[in-house]
């Protein structure tokens, strides 16, 4: 048999190019074959669905026991401890992802909805009446799970500004450390801190998710030293993602006006539109797994301890997989999309997404007829999360 040789590119998916446009190379990375060597990191990339799904499907081949970034915890001391769900492997893995996923299931959001609903209302109401331009990364995006999500955890008031800068942070430091990582190092050790401090029992109000993570290790699910981590979860997890989402979806209705007349004529589709959005843009673009031991991608044979590179934003968009990738589509099923991941780790936080995303477009497609983009957008930059830094909006 013909050995296939492996292709390389000394592309950098990480550099301010292929972040500002990551398309371009996506479709190359699917075209070149399964696997790709990124001689720049020395890692091995993989853009089509088939195989991404699969690396996510297969924890036993693709650990995350050893970091989900660039970074080998295996030979690199971690700049956190370890995520309990993210940085780990079953049989660690499942305790605190058991507890979590009690917590966040859909049938525990349901006593949120309507508080929710309200600050979206209240939130869409107090924006149209300042007038009918704004930008909606901070005026929507930003504003609105920063409104619910912290209180929903049941950490205090103060500092709450600390979480988008903690999340952004944290986003880039699963990439290399370029200079995304070093412009903002400095401030890692006092955000670490400040997370840190949140997830302490005591500071935790009574009826929040936090709560409930110190209420499983008192029944013993899971431990006492375990809990403050699970809490940090929700915390590393719960808000850049949704903020980004969330300006993802508003972009996306903002220049698809016949998707947003159909998300206005049937608001119940918010659903639909959220997840599309989130196949379409993927908030989350990329995450690693490392090899186990020598396992096999097509026709490429990745060694153990290397590090794969899953570009699930690459996936999302296979033609392979998807009729029209392009195109931002509510009539179109997103469901088997990657933006939450799949398998093991996929998303124990997306309900919570969802529910804010419903709660958010429902309020704006009761109180407007149309959305536009009014002036120039602009990308913010990051090593992991694909996200607006300004979207100009005009409603009417
Ligand atoms: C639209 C918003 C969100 C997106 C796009 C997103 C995306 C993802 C992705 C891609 C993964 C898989 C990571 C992997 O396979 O290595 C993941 C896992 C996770 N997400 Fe989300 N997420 C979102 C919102 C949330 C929220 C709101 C929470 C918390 C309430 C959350 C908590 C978590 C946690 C704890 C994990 C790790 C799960 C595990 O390893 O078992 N996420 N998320
Ligand atoms: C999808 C992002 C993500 C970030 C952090 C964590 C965690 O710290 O557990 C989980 C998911």
């Amino acid at each position: 048999m013909t050995a296939t040789l492996l292709p390389t590119s000394d592309a950098d998916p990480f550099g301010p190019e292929i972040l500002e446009d990551p398309l371009p190379f996506h479709a190359d990375l699917r075209d070149a074959g399964p696997v790709v060597h990124l001689s720049r990191y020395d890692v091995y990339a993989m853009g089509r669905y088939e195989h991404v799904h699969a690396a996510l499907r297969d924890w036993q081949g693709f650990q995350s026991g050893a970091g989900v970034g660039l970074s080998n915890f295996r030979t690199e001391p971690p700049w956190r401890p370890p995520s309990l769900l993210l940085e780990s492997d079953p049989p660690r893995h499942d305790a605190p992802r058991r507890v979590l996923a009690g917590i966040l299931a859909p049938r525990e959001l349901r006593r949120l909805r309507e508080g929710w609903s309200a600050v979206a209302d209240e939130l869409v109401d107090a924006l149209l009446a300042a007038g009918d331009e704004f930008d909606a990364v901070p005026a929507l995006a930003e504003a609105f799970p920063l409104r619910v999500f912290p209180d929903a955890v049941g950490i205090p008031a103060e500092g709450r500004e600390n979480l988008l800068p903690y999340g952004d942070f944290l986003f880039n430091a699963f990439g290399p450390h370029n200079d995304l990582v070093a412009a903002a190092a400095h401030r890692a050790p006092e955000l670490g801190a400040w997370v840190n401090a949140r997830c302490a029992r005591d500071v935790l109000a009574p009826d929040g998710f936090g709560a409930r993570i110190w209420a499983a290790a008192d029944r013993g699910e899971i431990t006492a030293e375990q809990a403050p981590l699970v809490v940090r979860s929700l915390l590393s997890a719960g808000v850049d993602t949704t903020v980004q989402a969330l300006a993802t979806v508003l972009h996306a209705l903002a220049t698809h006006p016949e998707q947003w007349r159909r998300l206005r004529a049937a608001p119940q589709l918010a659903r639909v539109a959220f997840d599309e959005a989130i196949r379409w843009g993927s908030p989350v673009q990329t995450f690693f797994r490392t090899a186990t031991t020598d396992v096999r991608v097509g026709d490429t044979v990745v060694p153990d301890g290397r590090k794969i590179l899953m570009f699930l934003a690459s996936a999302n968009h296979d033609p392979r997989r998807w009729t029209d990738p392009g195109a931002f589509d509510l009539s179109r099923d997103p469901s088997g999309h990657l933006g939450f991941g799949f398998g093991i780790h996929q998303c124990v936080g997306q309900h919570v997404a969802r529910l804010e995303a419903e709660c958010l477009l429902t309020a704006l497609a009761r109180r407007v007829e149309t959305i536009e983009i009014a002036g120039p957008t602009r990308r913010h930059h990051n090593n992991t999360m694909r996200a607006w830094g300004s979207l100009p909006m005009r409603v009417g």
